[in-house]
């Protein structure tokens, strides 16, 4: 049984001032943002006016509500507009007939933002990055990262308030927990810190989990990207993989009524994400290679990449070639040679398609 999630994405710029910060807060001064609302839905059968047009609708109940506060001076539209307020606020005005809304967030700037997860607990979230060496010293011989190199790692933390950690510090309060990390991994080889001998992105999620939970008790998940392209996350129990790949491909389709614009035959640059969970591996600290993973599913990349999707669509025999409907069968077809396959993410533009999951161990966050 797979666990389906619409997922939409609409941004808005505004000014605000968070008057209930100190005088001498940045926040405190009247500034403005970019933001980005992003949530995630389930959607009962026969929501959509056309089936396969989730996506859309939903995107598009989310620009109608975003379009309230774009340009606006947030303060004259709630009366304390952080990330978590506007978050709230804008759940409160999406259509809830015939949909059930799991998650929603806005980010500032890329750096932060808000979540509400589907019990509606608050989650917010910072993004650091640092620069770093490091190299994998139990890959087989002739592996690339065996070899010493280094990334641009970024580290996304989430964090619940809780009796220490008020909603209202919450982002600096990640701040200065990160701080002394800043220090230790910037400009530094990973693999000469104690705890990151074997440093790959698995064992980094743990180590940072373990530097931080104590002075962070709401901490709810680290998120590494050692590449734009792949990365862990440690909940404090559970590891999970991604790898990103692209895809460019056609499609229409194909039950929309001939008058229907998404009748026509057009195109996306997709953006599919390989979601892994499990064990890590005794001797490489890894669940599983990110390199294996784009190795098994290169026969599968390449039936969906450059191609036809409503074609595929139709000699697969699914209902249509929606992402919704795709994702569904690129779990199923994926999990054949990735058994670790657990989540497979396809979106269409940015933030805006569906997502699945085999078992539903609980989403990540947006
Ligand atoms: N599960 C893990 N697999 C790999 C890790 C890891 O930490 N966990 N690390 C590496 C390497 O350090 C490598 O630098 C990154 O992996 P890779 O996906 O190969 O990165 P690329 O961006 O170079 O991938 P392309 O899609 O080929 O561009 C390897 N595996």
């Amino acid at each position: 049984m797979l666990s389906l999630y619409h997922c939409a994405q609409a941004g808005f710029e505004a000014a605000r001032q968070l008057q209930r910060r100190a005088p001498q807060h940045p926040q405190a001064r009247l500034h403005g943002h970019s933001f980005e609302a992003r949530l995630r839905a389930r959607v009962e059968p026969g929501w959509a006016a056309v089936a396969g047009t989730e996506v859309e609708q939903l995107q598009q109940h989310l620009a109608d509500v975003t379009a309230a506060l774009d340009h606006r001076l947030l303060n004259d539209c709630l009366p304390e507009p952080d990330d978590t307020a506007l978050a709230r606020w804008l759940q409160q005005r999406l259509p809830s007939a015939g949909l059930q809304l799991v998650q929603i967030g806005v980010q500032s700037t890329p750096r932060s933002g808000c979540e509400l997860d589907a019990t509606g607990h608050a989650h917010t979230w910072r993004r650091y990055r640092f620069e770093a060496a490091h190299q994998l010293p139990r890959v087989p011989a002739g592996h690339k990262c065996g070899r010493m190199h280094g990334h641009g790692f970024e580290v996304l933390l989430h964090a619940r308030p809780d009796g220490l950690f008020d909603e209202l510090g919450a982002a600096d309060r990640l701040d200065h927990a990160w701080a002394p990390l800043q220090q230790r991994l910037h400009r530094h080889c990973l693999n000469d810190i104690a705890g990151l001998e074997n440093p790959t992105s698995e064992v980094l999620s743990a180590w940072l989990w373990q530097q931080l939970v104590a002075a962070l008790p709401g901490l709810s998940r680290v998120t590494v990207f050692e590449t734009a392209s792949c990365g862990a996350s440690f909940d404090g129990q559970r590891y999970r993989i991604w790898k990103d790949l692209t895809l460019d491909s056609a499609r229409r389709l194909r039950h929309a009524p001939p008058d229907h614009p998404l009748a026509a035959l057009y195109g996306h640059t997709y953006t599919l994400r390989l979601g892994l969970g499990g064990a890590l591996d005794a001797v490489q600290g890894w669940v599983l290679d990110f390199g294996d993973v784009k190795r098994l599913f290169d026969p599968l990349f390449k039936a969906l990449d450059h191609q036809p999707l409503h074609e595929l669509a139709a000699t697969a025999g699914l209902p249509d070639c929606d992402c919704a409907s795709l994702a569904g069968w690129i779990l199923q077809q994926g999990r054949r040679e990735l058994a670790a396959l657990e989540r497979v993410d396809l979106y269409q533009t940015p933030g805006c398609g569906a997502l699945v999951m085999a078992a539903d161990p609980g989403l990540s966050p947006i």
